[in-house]
């Protein structure tokens, strides 16, 4: 059965809870059969030599005694962290899995031979909570197994340093280490206790150890509402953040990865250690060295390398390498009864920095990215390109537009460089806002100020608000272009509120989180990448950062020169002014700024084959000319990326690169064609339903959009390039409706020898689970983005979008699949479509090939019925 036959049989009910999207009927998995039936057929019992039991799988015995679920930490690297885990007490062992195990073949994180249990007793360390001593000599090698396969989450990883790293642990004897248990009930633990205290032969009548010490321990103390043990900026990003005590309990591995990801997305600013160990300094970056490693916390990343958007924009704000880790020092944990030694670095940074270097980073890639929000736009004029000042008073629409001088072109170039100030955004609303507005039940949409890309219409956009939905006006999840009766009632807009000023810190995040996370540096971009390069943090010196795992040594990258070299490569080195005249700016990017020009003559010099290149093109055709100071750059080799993914990547739903231009040395025009429909994200903001809550599309106008979207996206798929970075920003359309995928420079191409990556790159709230939580991935990230697309066409904004963005990445890494806001206002089809993109289970997402023959396209309307959304740029 064909994915798409297999998602039709979705029920009706589907897609509407949070949780894994359905599996498609016809998949192999069988959840009716009991896992008893699975533990029957296996054997613990090592018949070679009847003694010892295998290293390799738990058997029957291994799951016929007493399991559940309970909290786990060792007292290794992780010591700060608890672990959900599925523990199994059998005749044999004492085994922890990621997930209740439903078969023979389920990986254990950490099997525990009780004849090597030394001593079991209760701790004060966390609610019902015991600790489980063994003897890490007495059966070196067997003592503990733990699988190194299960490297695919969080919780896996965490398991294979405890289990490795961990043997210095319970107080003075290193041949000893110690695991924490806790449980749910007080019930669950004494049936625990009394279950192993039987089983362990080493245990009868033997006492509790005496002269524990216990290495810090981060929790949630259900009684004071705080969380302890934290390192200080940690404990400020969840303040700020809405992830609660419960959350943790929940998934604590979960918020460590979010708060990890956080931190180096910032870029360091904040000197938090989360182990002990040599300093690696591994970034993102390095997150495809080791999926294994996925969940460990990482080191602050010496070299942060944002996302193009941010690294392009501004390469001072990059962080200083820093020095390798002292031993650790650190909090000390408020609990009575502890004996307290740390495994954190206290954090040197504060908060404080956050807003400055999240500003610094991405206040301009944002310009052209007004975040969704109820909040008016700072200052709806910065944008303003002054292209022709005598009459910058009028709307640039209303300007006369002369053509500048390629001088003059530089001239405002280098201007809008130096006196860039924050332009007007999609501002974020504040964790403390959004709940505001959610508890009055306020349409988060209807307030959004219009915001737009492009210079010229987030000009208009701050003038003129989104039209109301007119009172019959459809609901937003009509599935015809004729709008049906209203579903919803008409919500107020909400009064723009302000900001609290400690709210910046939280808002600046959420603003850069809209925005791009970096890609790898590394040998498998099509372009190897280069370091961006670093500058002295005179306000935070050096810091000592704890590190928790090695980094893989950094490939050499691609020099200057060599950048420069392979620029030229794909250039022509020649002036192009005399070619085109300037008519205005169209947008803004984070690596320069974007024209709508016209061909004003065809070149007629020789120079390499320029003529031929630009053959189908005609005098008088507008083109769209993207200008980028190359020294403000610095990850060139993005560009270089972008510009070979585009040039080899003719499509009709990918935005044609037509030809570039190394102007000077310092000075890159790439000419593409010209897209004057904006952006998708303009579309849905400006569509005249958007006034009101919900759906600015219908589901027809949704279907093709996606189809052709999807289109692009295959043709990508076919040639093993994955886009990662898939959103509503990155989708353009022109007057005669045709809608193409642009910005590729976080393109990947996977080959023969590297299928996967594992690098976390993309936009936040697009962002697929198996990216938040660094796993492996391939080109179904871009499926998973596209669904997060569908829903911003159906919702107004992807979800999470209004959550702080460290919350908004946890509820990505815990939720999987998205709730949508109403579910029964829509089609089964789009219903279903969604179910396979937005699976989380990858071998049960759809791929672009199989989406293609999805019947929610059956719905597509035709390009004409678009042209009402493309009103709004007329
Ligand atoms: N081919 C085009 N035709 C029309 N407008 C375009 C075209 N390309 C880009 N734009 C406009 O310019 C804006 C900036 O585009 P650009 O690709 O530079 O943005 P970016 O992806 O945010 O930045 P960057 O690629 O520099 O990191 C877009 O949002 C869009 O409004």
């Amino acid at each position: 059965m064909s994915l798409s036959a297999a998602a039709n049989k979705i029920s009706d009910t589907d897609f509407q809870n949070i949780g894994p999207a359905p599996r498609p009927p016809g998949a192999s998995y069988n959840k009716t059969q009991p896992i008893t039936n699975y533990l029957s057929q296996m054997d613990l019992k090592d018949k070679r030599n009847g003694s010892e039991p295998r290293e390799s799988r738990p058997s029957r015995a291994a799951y016929s005694k007493k399991s559940g679920w309970i909290q786990y930490k060792d007292d290794g690297l992780l010591s700060f962290l608890w672990q959900k885990r599925y523990m199994v007490l059998s005749d044999s062992y004492l085994t922890l899995y990621k997930n209740e195990p439903r078969s023979a073949s389920e990986d254990p994180v950490l099997q525990v031979p009780l004849t090597t249990i030394v001593s079991v007793s209760r701790t004060q360390l966390k609610q019902n909570c015991f600790e489980v001593v063994r003897n890490h000599d007495r059966n070196a090698g067997s003592s503990s197994s733990t699988n190194s396969n299960t490297a695919n989450g969080a919780g896996s990883a965490s398991s294979l340093s405890a289990a490795s790293s961990s043997s210095s642990s319970s107080g003075s004897d290193s041949s000893r280490k110690t695991m924490y248990i806790s449980t749910k009930t007080e019930i669950e633990l004494h049936s625990w206790l009394d279950s192993i205290f039987a089983k362990c032969p080493l245990l009868s009548g033997v006492s509790s150890p005496t002269n524990f010490t216990h290495k810090v321990h981060v929790g949630f103390d259900p009684e004071t509402g705080s969380f302890v043990g934290m390192p200080s900026n940690w404990e400020k990003l969840l303040k700020h953040s809405r992830i609660t005590g419960e959350d943790w309990n929940n998934n604590s591995a979960a918020v460590i990865q979010v708060l990890q990801f956080y931190q180096e997305y910032n870029g360091a600013g904040n000197g938090t250690s989360t182990g002990t160990g040599a300093s690696t300094g591994a970034g993102i970056s390095n997150a495809s060295a080791s999926s294994s490693s996925s969940s460990l916390p990482r080191p602050l990343n010496p070299q942060p390398q944002f996302g193009a958007k941010q690294s392009r924009q501004n390469s001072t704000d990059l962080v200083p390498q820093r020095k390798p880790p002292t031993p650790p020092s650190g909090p000390t944990s408020h609990r009575p009864n502890l004996q307290v030694s740390t495994s954190y670095q206290q954090s040197q940074g504060s908060l404080q920095a956050y807003p400055k270097s999240f500003n610094s980073k991405f206040a301009s890639p944002l310009q052209n990215r007004p975040p969704h929000s109820h909040l008016p736009s700072p200052s709806p004029s910065a944008n303003k390109v002054p292209l022709v000042p005598q009459n910058s008073h009028l709307p640039l629409k209303q300007q006369t537009i002369q053509p500048l001088p390629s001088q003059q072109m530089q001239q405002v170039h280098q201007q809008q460089s130096q006196q860039q100030t924050p332009p007007p955004q999609r501002p974020i609303v504040h964790p403390q806002d959004s709940a505001r507005y959610q508890h009055n039940m306020q349409n988060p949409y209807a307030s959004r100020p219009n915001p737009s890309s492009s210079s010229s219409s987030s000009e208009q956009n701050a003038q003129r608000r989104a039209p109301q939905r007119p009172p019959n006006n459809p609901s937003p999840y009509s599935t015809s272009s004729t709008p049906p009766p209203r579903l919803h009632p008409q919500r107020a807009a909400p009064a723009g509120p302000k900001l609290p000023a400690e709210s910046s810190a939280s808002t600046a995040a959420a603003v850069a989180m809209r925005q791009q996370i970096k890609p790898e540096a590394g040998p498998n971009y099509l372009q190897p990448n280069r370091e961006a390069p670093k500058k002295p943090d005179m306000t935070h010196p050096k810091k000592d950062v704890g590190v928790t795992k090695q980094r893989k040594p950094t490939k050499p990258t691609m020099s200057n020169a060599e950048i420069m070299a392979k620029l030229k490569s794909v250039t022509f080195n020649t002036d192009p002014s005399p070619f085109f005249q300037m008519v205005e700016k169209a947008g803004q990017g984070a690596s320069g700024s974007v024209y709508l020009a016209r061909r004003t003559q065809l070149p007629t010099y020789e120079e390499g084959n320029l003529n031929e290149q630009i053959g189908e093109q005609h005098i008088g055709d507008k083109v769209a000319i993207k200008q980028m100071i190359l020294s403000k750059q610095p990850r060139k080799e993005l560009i270089v990326n972008e510009i070979l993914v585009m040039k080899d990547s003719q499509h009709k739903n990918i935005v044609n690169f037509l030809e570039a231009y190394l102007k000077t040395e310092d000075d890159l025009w790439v000419v593409m064609e010209y897209m004057e429909g904006g952006s998708l994200t303009d579309l849905i903001e400006n569509s005249p339903n958007n006034g009101s809550n919900f759906s600015p599309l219908t589901e027809p106008q949704i279907a093709y959009i996606v189809r052709e979207t999807c289109q692009g996206l295959k043709f990508l798929h076919d040639k093993h390039i994955i886009h990662r970075d898939i959103k509503s920003d990155n989708v353009l359309l022109d007057t005669r409706s045709r809608v193409k995928i642009t910005d590729f420079g976080f393109c990947a191409k996977l080959t023969d020898k590297r299928s996967k990556r594992a690098t976390m790159v993309g936009t936040p709230y697009w962002m697929a689970p198996e990216v938040v939580k660094q796993r492996e991935y391939d080109e179904k990230v871009d499926v998973w983005s596209l669904g997060i697309m569908t829903i911003e066409m159906l919702e107004g904004e992807p979800p999470y979008l209004n959550e702080d963005p460290l919350k908004a990445l946890y509820l990505i890494a815990t939720n999987g699949t998205p709730k949508l806001k109403q579910p029964e206002a829509l089609s089964l089809k789009i219903k279903r479509f969604l179910s396979v993109c937005l699976c989380v289970d990858v071998k049960y997402r759809a791929s672009t090939e199989e989406l293609l023959h999805h019947s929610f396209f059956d719905m597509s309307c035709d390009p004409v019925d678009l042209n009402p959304l493309l009103e709004w740029k007329k």
